[in-house]
């Protein structure tokens, strides 16, 4: 593992554009979020544009949490130009297990092979076939009972899988890591699971795939942990967070970041 701070200078440095097609929930905070930490997101969902747009970018997320027929569609066709152009990319499969809808379009993205798939661990067991107790957005299972699960999933699409919740697990199928920043409070305000998406789609565009996706998760769960301090709830906790997001050093991050590899 590369210290995480290389892969957020190399980030900041080169503050890719990154293509999101998320929902309405989130389009608003996963800007606001990718942009203090120094990337450049658009949010490009429309049919007739998606996959040029894809080509040009530099990174592209696909967030199914507000679906309808042709936001699918647009979904399979910026996977598929991203695919094309070796632009990596990351799946956010929100409440994939909910519906039949979801359900569906998460094994077409998933033959798309995502560069990394990023969700919390009920979302993660329900991409893979397994019984999850999740039904909506939120996570109802802990984060070890997704770990076969993510590593199912990475063998079959050769990418990274990235379970988040109160300790991140990472693997690629062979390698596996832990990431231990973050706090509780995170999980109460809306559509952060989906930032961080956003913030793990740039991270991965100028470096390994693997080191670049934990790096991501520390940062974020680190700035998390910085902005609860200082706050009382969640309504407080937003504005703190991004400007943790944009004040953190390479230093900080080194110093900071909790990660076990094996
Ligand atoms: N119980 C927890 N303690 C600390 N951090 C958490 C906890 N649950 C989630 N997080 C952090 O919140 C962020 C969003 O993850 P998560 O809540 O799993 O996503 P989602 O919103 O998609 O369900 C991640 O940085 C994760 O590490
Ligand atoms: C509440 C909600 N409903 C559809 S998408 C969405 C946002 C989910 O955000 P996150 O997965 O980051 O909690
Ligand atoms: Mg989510």
């Amino acid at each position: 593992m590369t210290d995480p701070s290389r892969s957020l200078l190399a980030m900041r440095t080169t503050a890719p554009l990154i293509q999101n097609i998320t929902n309405y929930v989130a389009m608003n905070i996963a800007a606001n979020v990718m942009l203090a930490g120094g990337a450049s997101p658009a949010m490009v969902h429309a049919k007739e544009e998606a996959s040029e747009f894809a080509g040009l970018a530099q990174g592209l997320t696909v967030n199914i949490g507000t679906l309808d027929a042709e936001w699918a569609e647009c979904m399979v066709l910026a996977a598929r130009a991203a695919q094309d152009h070796g632009t990596p990319w990351v799946l956010d499969p929100v409440a994939v297990g909910a519906t039949g809808m979801r359900r569906a379009l998460g094994q077409r993205l998933l033959a798309l092979k995502p560069t990394v798939i990023r969700g919390n661990a009920s979302e993660i067991l329900a991409l893979a076939g397994a019984d999850t107790r999740g039904r909506g957005a939120d996570a109802a299972d802990g984060v070890e009972a997704a770990e076969q699960a993510a590593h199912a999933l990475a063998t079959q699409t050769g990418g990274v899988v990235a379970v988040t919740g109160a300790i991140d697990f990472v693997t690629d199928g062979t390698r596996t890591a832990r990431v231990a920043n973050g706090d509780p409070i995170m999980t109460r305000v809306t559509a952060l699971g989906c930032a961080l998406t956003g913030v793990v789609g740039a991270f991965i565009t100028s470096g390994p795939i693997f080191d670049s996706t934990v790096a991501a998760l520390a940062y974020y769960g680190l700035a998390g942990e910085v902005a609860a301090k200082t706050t009382q709830g969640p309504g407080s906790f937003q504005p703190a967070f991004l400007d943790a997001l944009y004040a953190m050093t390479g230093p900080d991050l080194d110093e900071g970041a909790r990660i076990s590899t094996t």
